[in-house]
C-alpha cells in the first residue's frame, strides 16, 4: 500500500510495483451526448483496497465495468499492473482480462441459469484450457465461499441468492486475479451472508496479495471493509 512503502531514494530508480489498477481521465456512457463518467481517474496501488463510494445512479458501476475491461470508454487511459489496455470486452487480451477478477451486484444477471454451480466456478477455467485444475481448484474455492453439501450440484433456480452469489465469488477468483471488483456485492444479501463473503474475500487477499475496488454506497461497510474512500466522482 502506498502508504507503507518507503519512497525510494533519492536518484534511485522506482522499485515500487506498477499499481494494481489506474484510471486515467476516464470519459465513458451510453449516449454520445451525455457521459455517465466525465474526466475521472482513480488509482488503486498494488495490493491496497479501495471503496468506491456515490449515490444511485452517478456512474460507479460504468466505471467499474471500464476497469474490468467490459466497457470501452470514449476517452482516458486504463493500465492493469501498469499494463496499458488497448482493447476491451472480446478484444481485450486473455492475459489482461484473466487478470481482474469481477463480482456483480446481481448473481441472477451475472450466472448461466443452465449451469450447475461447480460448472458456473469452473467456466473461466475451462474457458482459458486449465480444464486440469478443475479438481484441485473446485473444492479449495467451495470451501473458501462456505458452499458445502449437494449445493455445487444445483442450477442458480435451485439456490438462494446468496448461495448463487457465493458461487459468483468462487468464479471470480478461480483464475487467482490480481485485481478483484466488487461492484455492490453485498447489496441484495443478508448481514451474515455479506459478512462472510466479505471475509472470503479478505482471505484471498491476504493470501495472494491482491488488490480490491469495492463499489457501494455504504459508508460504514465500506470504510471497514478498505484501506481507503473515495467518493464519486473521484479525480
Ligand atoms: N447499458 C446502459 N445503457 C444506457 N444507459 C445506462 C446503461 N447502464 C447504465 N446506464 C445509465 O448510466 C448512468 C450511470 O449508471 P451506473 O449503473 O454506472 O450508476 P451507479 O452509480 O453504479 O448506480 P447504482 O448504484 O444504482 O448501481 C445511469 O443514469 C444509468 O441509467
Amino acid at each position: 500500500m502506498p502508504e507503507t512503502t518507503p519512497a525510494p531514494a533519492p536518484g534511485a530508480p522506482d522499485a515500487r510495483p506498477a499499481p494494481a489498477l489506474e484510471l486515467r481521465d476516464i470519459t465513458a456512457g451510453y449516449d454520445r451526448r451525455t457521459p455517465v463518467v466525465r474526466g475521472v481517474s482513480l488509482t488503486v496501488a498494488d495490493g491496497e483496497a479501495v471503496g468506491l463510494l456515490g449515490p444511485s445512479g452517478c456512474g460507479k458501476s460504468t466505471l467499474a465495468r471500464v476497469a474490468a475491461l467490459l466497457h470501452r470508454p470514449w476517452s482516458g487511459t486504463v493500465r492493469l499492473s501498469g499494463r496499458p489496455a488497448r482493447g476491451f470486452r472480446h478484444r481485450a487480451p486473455r492475459e489482461l482480462r484473466t487478470s481482474v477478477g469481477v463480482v456483480f451486484q446481481q448473481p441472477r444477471l451475472a450466472a448461466d441459469p443452465r449451469l450447475t454451480l461447480a460448472d458456473l466456478i469452473a467456466e473461466p477455467l475451462r474457458a482459458t484450457g486449465r480444464r486440469a485444475e478443475v479438481p484441485e481448484r473446485l473444492p479449495e474455492l467451495a470451501a473458501s465461499v462456505g458452499l458445502g453439501g449437494d449445493l455445487l450440484t444445483r442450477r442458480p433456480h435451485e439456490v438462494s441468492d446468496g448461495q448463487l452469489q457465493r458461487a459468483c465469488l468462487a468464479r471470480a477468483l478461480v483464475l487467482r486475479p490480481e485485481l478483484l471488483i466488487c461492484d455492490e456485492m453485498t447489496a441484495m444479501l443478508d448481514a451474515s451472508t455479506a459478512a462472510a463473503l466479505v471475509a472470503a474475500v479478505e482471505e484471498y487477499r491476504r493470501a495472494r496479495g491482491a488488490a480490491l475496488l469495492a463499489v457501494g454506497h455504504d459508508r460504514v461497510l465500506l470504510g471497514r471493509w478498505c484501506d481507503r474512500v473515495v467518493d464519486f466522482p473521484a479525480g
